[in-house]
């Protein structure tokens, strides 16, 4: 800048002294600094003036918009030749964007997808609907379903290719009705394997295999016999009846030995009926089974079925996992003896 100055407040005065080659040399290059001073100054002014309103960023978009006034002798110089050009795709990519309403590197590659597509859409359908009417009718209402589908097809073509697409589901259809005949063929191999178990004896490994369930739920499950007991009457209520020490159980006078012989003919005089109490005998003991009555699962009728009797085996037979002992160690009387050795024992 100083030798600029210098050199035009010089032109009134006289030129310095340098050889003509130089001067020639300065001259030039004085154009050129001309040249460059005057970009120079240009961008530092657009510079100055842009970095505020353009952020610094040399585009035409905001040039454009900052260049209103003092700017404009200087700029025009310097500046015109590349805004234009700049603005230009800016202005494109602003309006591209505007429609898009995206990215402007987004917009020019949608821009070039979507003639595209919308291109190609037309074709399709045309074709397709010919080919979906036709089948159309055959599986539904055919007056119905062929007009309104043509009709709106040709004036609409995004609907249309969709429709063209469905066209095919209607052969989809068809294998729907396919899988009907097919079942004939799955039930070959099903009466194959029904027939197995039965009757067929070729294969035993699928035989057996399938055997073993029916031989555990071949057990019949005999039905419940038990009754509903009165209230009261719970195994938690007999529990804590037969726990109590103060409980006369036994059914015998106070002054009784702990435990009594007890002969046949003893035995069979205690029913549980008459006003007597059933005594049973179960694996040599005797019990007194009449405060139990109302307690028994099975009901009265069915416990009475053993009293006056040997009921170890038929006690086995019904519920051989029933403890009785422990549910009855107080109602035990005495053990079951022969005629004679109570006969024996008594002479004793
Ligand atoms: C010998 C005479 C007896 C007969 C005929 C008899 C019969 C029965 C019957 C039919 C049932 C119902 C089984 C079922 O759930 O279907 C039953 C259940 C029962 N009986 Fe007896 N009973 C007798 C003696 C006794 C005695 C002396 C006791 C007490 C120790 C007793 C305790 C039970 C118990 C606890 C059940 C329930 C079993 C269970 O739910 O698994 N029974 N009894």
């Amino acid at each position: 800048p100083a030798f600029i100055r210098n050199f035009r407040q010089g032109r009134l005065g006289p030129p310095p002294q340098t050889p003509l080659i130089k001067k020639k040399e300065e001259s030039g290059k004085e154009k050129e600094k001309k040249k460059d001073s005057t970009t120079v100054v240009a961008t530092r002014r657009d510079d100055a003036t842009d970095k505020p309103s353009n952020g610094g960023k040399p585009n035409g978009a905001n040039t454009s918009t900052s260049r209103q006034g003092r700017e404009q002798p200087v700029g025009v110089v310097a500046m015109p030749s590349p805004p234009p050009v700049v603005v230009q795709p800016a202005a494109t990519e602003l309006a591209t964007g505007s429609r898009g309403g995206g990215d402007s590197a987004a917009d020019d590659d949608e821009a070039q997808t979507t003639p595209r597509a919308s291109a190609a859409m037309p074709d399709g359908p045309v074709p397709s609907f010919s080919l979906s009417s036709p089948e159309e009718p055959s599986n539904a209402n055919p007056p119905a379903a062929t007009p309104s589908s043509s009709q709106p097809k040709p004036p609409a073509p995004a609907p249309a290719p969709t429709f063209g697409l469905m066209a095919p589901p209607p052969r989809p259809s068809a294998p729907s009705l396919r899988p009907p005949p097919s079942p004939a063929p799955s039930r070959l191999p099903v009466p194959n394997r029904n027939p197995l178990a039965p009757s067929s004896s070729s294969s035993s490994s699928q035989s057996s295999s399938l055997a073993l369930p029916p031989t555990h739920s071949a057990k019949p499950k005999k039905p419940s016999r038990q009754v509903v007991l009165t209230p009261g009457h719970s195994p938690l209520d007999w529990a804590r009846l037969s726990s109590n020490p103060g409980a006369n159980l036994r059914g015998l006078p106070p002054n009784a030995p702990p435990y009594i012989r007890v002969t046949p003919s003893m035995l069979k005089r205690q029913t549980g009926r008459r006003g007597t109490d059933a005594w049973m005998v179960l694996g040599g003991r005797v019990y007194n089974v009449s405060p139990y009555e109302k307690f028994h699962p099975g009901g009265v009728p069915e416990l009475l079925r053993g009293a006056g009797k040997d009921a170890t085996q038929l006690f086995g037979e019904v519920h051989p996992w029933v403890n009785f002992e422990g549910m009855l160690s107080a109602c035990l009387i005495g053990i079951y003896v022969a005629e004679e050795e109570a006969a024996a024992d008594n002479s004793d």
